[in-house]
């Protein structure tokens, strides 16, 4: 059996001085599509940014392709996350975003370009790639950030709330972008709040409000 993608066994994160997951169990395998549902609050976006290695878990391990990821730093390189605030730099343009992940990546300045063109088209934002951040609407800026994470290629694509701030159209083409990555590959793990989005997922995993017992369920799609 290949170890999974991505697995966590007792993981317990905190935000500032609680603690909003307790002994949480994942394990997901390449081309795997998992749902993060549960009510506002109840550590979705903490649970993510653990699992990306950017907050350090309080107990347990994050484990990518079978390594601790606190063991091997570079393994964050096989990981993405879609920030629920985009997380862009403002002063740049749309394909500057891209391009600097991408550059951060490894690509030669060539590559980045015609990357991130490719993967602002494929959201819909061919014709705003030279536009400041700032300039755009949050529903544009969201895509560009799922752009930025798509384009990366990862082989753990994890996503919060990325249809949040979409219209029907481009909720759909959201979507269809993450699972075609699920389907070439990546382990998907997606924070939402959109019924639509856990459907298209093998797996929903709701985690429960942080006043009521901290444990995960697993409800199934
Ligand atoms: N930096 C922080 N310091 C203190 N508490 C925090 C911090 N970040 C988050 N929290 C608290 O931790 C809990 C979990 O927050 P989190 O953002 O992970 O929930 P969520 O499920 O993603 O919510 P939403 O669906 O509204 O995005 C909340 O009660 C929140 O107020």
């Amino acid at each position: 059996m290949p170890e999974p993608a991505l697995s966590c066994r007792s993981l317990t994160c905190r935000a500032g001085d609680r603690e909003v997951v307790r002994d949480f169990d994942l394990a997901v395998a390449a081309g795997e599509r998992v749902a993060l549902t549960g009510p506002s609050g109840s550590g979705k976006t903490t649970l993510l940014t653990t699992l990306a290695g950017l907050l350090r878990p309080a107990a347990g391990q994050v484990r990518v392709d079978g390594v601790p990821l606190a063991d091997d730093p570079s393994l964050r390189s096989r990981l993405a996350l879609v920030f629920q605030s985009y997380g862009l730099l403002t002063l740049l343009t749309a394909a500057e975003n891209v391009e600097v992940a991408l550059r951060a990546a490894g690509r030669t300045p060539r590559e980045a370009m015609s990357e991130a063109a490719a993967a602002l088209e494929r959201m819909r934002l061919g014709g705003h790639a030279d536009h400041l951040i700032e300039e755009l609407s949050g529903g544009q800026q969201q895509r560009v950030a799922v752009a930025r994470a798509l384009a990366l290629a990862p082989r753990v694509l994890l996503a919060d709330e990325p249809t949040a701030e979409q219209d029907g159209v481009h909720r759909a083409i959201v979507l269809d972008e993450l699972v075609a990555a699920a389907r070439r590959g990546a382990a998907l793990v997606v924070a939402t709040h959109d019924p639509e989005v856990a459907e298209r997922c093998d797996r929903v995993i709701e985690l429960r409000s942080a006043a009521s017992p901290l444990s995960p369920a697993e409800v199934g799609a």
